[in-house]
């Protein structure tokens, strides 16, 4: 049978979401293990004042490309960006390059969403839903379509507690959602959400689950393929470890602990962290790609890419290997020495927060205004308790994926296949994975060089010695203060410094004795 390599060789790839994290890696590992890819068509829009190929020319010199650049120096000339803006009208490409596409395009890989957990109903709806089905009509009118890829998550599902590779009943039917929503005013929207979403935690997973029916109602018409990924975190090994350039899910919080900010958060010890690296995902995602083109499915296939059920890790282990790693490798300029704790237990946690955030913030505060600055602390606390808020939901509870298709589909897959796009996640060591997540987070996201380690480490010393002697006053002035008000502490006092007294000169007369 024909190898992946050899079934891109030639091949029209139209990928949307390429600038986004999981989009480049796909970019990426296509052009570097499928050279022989013909196009890859990028669904890009204008942003921050750049031209879309002003965003795609910048991103192609991003260090993630550096292998390819290696490889192929003129590996851009593959790349072509098609102007797009995914909430619009047909998608708003123009009408040349939608001939363009119609006429050319073979393979399509849908990853573009929004992913904030706390987005307005009405535009997740639009961008994960209805933009779904535009691109679904557009691929219906492709001459030489072989498969539809939709990224959709494995929390699509999360109000159940066992989660099958099927697509389940949509809460409610998506084109009556959009119907109805269309003439209600924003505000009347926001109320109504909580009781649409029901028992989902945010938008976010709604309408992904909403996409997935989109999606599955076309199956007649298309070969269809709906990948399911866990946690997403950094590259486990390509195209070097550790790859990562963002703060979503898990990312801000290692960073937020590695930084000293983050003490406290609500997350169960023992429930699976079901991370899976970027690399794996995107290895899944290509070869499913193959396999739904290859073989044609009747129906479309749904894989659960997800690490728990075969490699578990447990919240609690995360949260030992990212402070030791942080540790051997700090961040720079850290506000307090890294000592994040999780906990389930809710009054412990607000105990914490208080203590151990808010305080330190008021403190360090308090200093900025008396130093002429601006203060800022309370406001970072207030965006990053916002932040894990949105994340507890995921940390405190553990869910069951079945990934049958996972496992059908690397029994599909040649030895050579089964190394070149690996998603054999047993062979995922963790220990070693957190922690070139964690330098990753540092050398990637933050862009601070590995060679301020040295200093890094001073400054944490610096910090220790600060504490210590913050602790050392505190405890004095508490015990002055204790001393001038109470008789009995007075008491306790002079019998401590008595004995302490005693012993002292018994030791000494001892070892006069024995000299
Ligand atoms: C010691 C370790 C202990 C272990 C415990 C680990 C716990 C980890 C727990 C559980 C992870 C589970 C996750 C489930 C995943 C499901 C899977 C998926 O399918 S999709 C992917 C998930 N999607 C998201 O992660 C979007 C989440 N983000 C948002 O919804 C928004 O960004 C939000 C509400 C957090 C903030 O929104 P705004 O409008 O206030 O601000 P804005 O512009 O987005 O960001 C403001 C600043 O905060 C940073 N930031 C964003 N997210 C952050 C975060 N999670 N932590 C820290 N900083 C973050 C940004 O980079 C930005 O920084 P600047 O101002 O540019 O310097
Ligand atoms: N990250 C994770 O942990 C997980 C992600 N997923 C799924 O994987 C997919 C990719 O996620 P990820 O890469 O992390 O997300 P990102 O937020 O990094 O990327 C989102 C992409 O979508 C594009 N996009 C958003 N809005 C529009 C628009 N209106 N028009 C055109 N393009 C748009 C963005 O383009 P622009 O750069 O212009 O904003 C960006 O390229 C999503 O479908 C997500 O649901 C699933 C499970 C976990």
């Amino acid at each position: 049978m024909v190898s992946i390599a050899d079934y891109y060789a030639g091949k029209n790839v139209l990928i949307t979401g390429a600038t986004g994290f999981m989009g480049k890696v796909l970019v990426e590992k296509l052009l570097r293990s499928c050279p022989e890819v013909q196009t890859l068509y990028l669904l890009v829009r204008a942003k921050a004042g750049q031209s879309m190929q002003e965003r795609v020319s910048d991103m192609m010199k991003c260090k993630l490309f550096d292998r390819v650049r290696e490889d192929n120096p003129d590996f851009h000339q593959k790349i072509v960006p098609i102007s797009s803006e995914l909430t619009q009208p047909a998608l708003a490409i123009s009408p040349e390059d939608v001939e363009r596409l119609t006429s050319c395009v073979n393979i399509i890989f849908h990853c573009a969403a929004t992913i904030r957990f706390d987005e307005p109903l009405k535009h997740a709806l639009q961008l994960n839903v209805m933009a779904t089905q535009q691109l679904l009509n557009l691929a219906q009118q492709m001459h030489h379509l072989q498969a539809f890829i939709h990224i959709s998550t494995a929390y699509a599902n999360c109000n159940r507690r066992h989660i099958d590779e099927i697509i389940y009943p949509p809460p409610v039917e998506p084109k009556k959602l959009i119907d109805s929503l269309e003439w209600m005013e924003d505000s009347i929207v926001r109320d109504i959400t909580p009781r649409l979403i029901g028992d989902r935690p945010n938008t976010y997973t709604y309408t992904k689950a909403l996409a997935e029916c989109v999606v599955q109602k076309e199956s007649s018409k298309l070969s269809i393929g709906i990948i399911r990924p866990s946690i997403v975190g950094a590259s486990w090994q390509e195209p070097f470890p550790g790859w990562i350039d963002n703060f979503n899910g898990p990312s801000g919080v290692f960073i937020a602990a590695g930084k000293g900010i983050l003490r406290t958060m609500r997350a169960n010890n023992d429930a699976v962290a079901d991370l899976i690296p970027v690399d794996m995902v995107i290895n899944l995602t290509l070869a499913a790609g193959w396999y739904t083109a290859v073989h044609r499915p009747k129906a479309a296939l749904v894989y659960n890419c997800t690490t728990g059920g075969i490699n578990p890790f447990h919240w609690g282990e995360i949260e030992h290997h990212v402070m030791s790693s942080f540790k051997r490798n700090p961040l720079e300029q850290a506000f307090r020495r890294p000592n994040a704790n999780i906990t389930s237990n809710y009054l412990m946690n607000q105990y914490w927060i208080l203590v151990s955030h808010k305080f330190p913030a008021l403190i360090y505060d308090l200093y900025l205004r008396l130093s002429g600055q601006k203060p800022q602390m309370m406001r970072i606390f207030n965006r990053l308790h916002k932040a894990i808020g949105l994340l507890e939901y995921f940390s405190s509870q553990d869910w069951e994926w079945n990934s049958e298709n996972m496992n059908m589909l690397m029994s599909h897959l040649s030895p050579e296949d089964r190394k070149t796009f690996n998603f054999d996640v047993r062979q995922l060591n963790w220990p070693e994975y957190i922690e070139n997540y964690c330098i990753g987070t540092k050398k990637y996201v933050l862009n601070e060089d590995m060679s301020d380690i040295p200093a890094a480490r001073q400054h944490l010393r610096k910090l220790r010695n600060i504490r210590y002697t913050f602790n050392t006053l505190l405890l004095v002035f508490i015990w002055r203060v204790f001393i001038a008000r109470s008789q009995m502490a007075r008491n306790i006092w002079y019998f401590v410094v008595s004995l302490c007294f005693k012993f002292l000169s018994y030791f000494r007369a001892s070892s006069t004795l024995t000299n």
